[in-house]
């Protein structure tokens, strides 16, 4: 039986795919590369390029491959984005997963793995790392989209044969430790990513956004997770469902904040070269922290990460950039090639 993955062609996704592909799965990805490439899908994997709302091409990939379960990436993860275009957010991350969750419903797969985020939380009352029972009251449109997919999810587990885990993913950053995958986003936003491109003379300079925040620097606080202990996690949770042990909501993150200078800091002592930095004002949507409490994922899951430092991540991130650098995407698809020979 196969796994389907949506959104496999993206950043996250396309490190799933591998996770799986190293663990024995077969993999099929759905992805419309609104955001995600073609060549970040790993050759092994059979690809369908579509959206997740399409219902005929759903209901052809269902005829053509035995699929087990769906692990469910495809989406906008942009925060301020979602500020400016809630509805852009409303659809593509609630309507559309609810059109997906309907053709699944219908072809019978029982297993539904969803990525959701820290975003559902909001503020707190108090600054301790979160738990999953904390009050749900997102801060921006892009954590209710999520929040309100988490609900259908509820919902179809209590009215149909179905089951799944809803993983709120805290700060996704790094790259694969064996370089085939990293993030290659067009524009990205995100800030480990904008620094490392900083760092190597891609961009002129980084913004800070908001430093007088209730933090230890005044700079915002995130839990950074290394986007494979984050897939790895994925995999318990496919194992999870498969022994029946039930639904499932469960923070991923490591329990560690770290502040924008922080970050900003480990870049420029990694890399040894400084890059221009500007203060700015706040960004719409943002919290001033979010840290996870994963005690949940560790025990229920037996989900023990294993890349835990922000020097392993900010490093893995770096020398993906570098690699980006140096070669084109020609390259990209016959190292793609070489690896498939070499793995398969
Ligand atoms: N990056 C993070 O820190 C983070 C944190 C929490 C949750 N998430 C969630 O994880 C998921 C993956 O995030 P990412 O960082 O890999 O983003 P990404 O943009 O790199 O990947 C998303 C992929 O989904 C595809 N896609 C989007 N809408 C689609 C649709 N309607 N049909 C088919 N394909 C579609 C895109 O082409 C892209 O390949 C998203 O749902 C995001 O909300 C990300
Ligand atoms: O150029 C930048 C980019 C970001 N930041 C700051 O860095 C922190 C992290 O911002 P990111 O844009 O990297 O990530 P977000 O925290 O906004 O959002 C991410 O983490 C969230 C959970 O915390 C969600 O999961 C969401 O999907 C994911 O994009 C924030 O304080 C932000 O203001 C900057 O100062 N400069």
């Amino acid at each position: 039986m196969a796994i389907l993955v949506t959104g496999g062609a993206g950043y996250i996704g396309s490190h799933m795919v591998w996770t799986l592909l190293d663990a024995g799965e077969d993999v099929v990805v759905l992805d419309r590369l609104s955001t995600g490439f073609r060549w970040a899908v790993a050759p092994a994997a059979r690809f369908y390029l579509g959206d997740v709302a399409d219902a005929a091409l759903l209901k052809t990939i269902f005829i053509e491959n035995d699929i087990e379960a769906i692990i469910h990436f495809a989406g906008l993860a942009v925060v301020p984005v979602s500020v400016t275009d809630p509805l852009a957010y409303y659809d593509n991350n609630s309507g559309k997963t609810r059109a997906l969750l309907s053709a699944a419903v219908s072809a019978g797969v029982r297993h539904f793995v969803f990525s959701s985020t820290a975003a559902v939380y909001g503020p707190q009352k108090t600054s301790e790392p979160v738990k999953e029972d904390a009050s749900l009251n997102p801060e921006n449109p892009y954590g209710q989209s999520k929040l309100m997919t988490e609900f259908m999810l509820r919902d179809c587990a209590s009215a149909y044969d179905f089951n799944y885990v809803a993983l709120r993913y805290f700060n996704v950053a790094g790259a694969d430790p064996e370089g085939r995958s990293g993030q290659s986003t067009a524009g990205a936003t995100h800030l480990i990513k904008v620094a490392c491109e900083a760092a190597l003379g891609k961009r002129d300079s980084v913004h800070v956004y908001g430093f007088d925040y209730p933090t230890h620097d005044g700079t915002g606080v995130r839990d950074y997770i290394h986007v494979s202990d984050l897939t790895a996690a994925h995999l318990k949770a496919l194992q999870h469902l498969r022994r029946g042990k039930g639904s499932l909501v469960a923070n991923c993150g490591y329990g560690t904040g770290y502040s924008v200078l922080d970050v900003l800091n480990m870049v420029t002592r990694l890399h040894g070269y400084s890059f221009k930095i500007h203060m700015a004002q706040r960004r719409p949507g943002d919290s001033s922290s979010v840290v996870a409490d994963a005690a949940l994922a560790r025990r229920v899951l037996e989900w023990e990460p294993r890349c835990d430092s922000l020097e392993t991540i900010v490093r893995s991130a770096l020398d993906w950039e570098l690699f980006l650098m140096n070669r084109n995407v020609e390259d990209l698809h016959g190292i793609r090639r070489a690896l498939a020979a070499a793995s398969f």
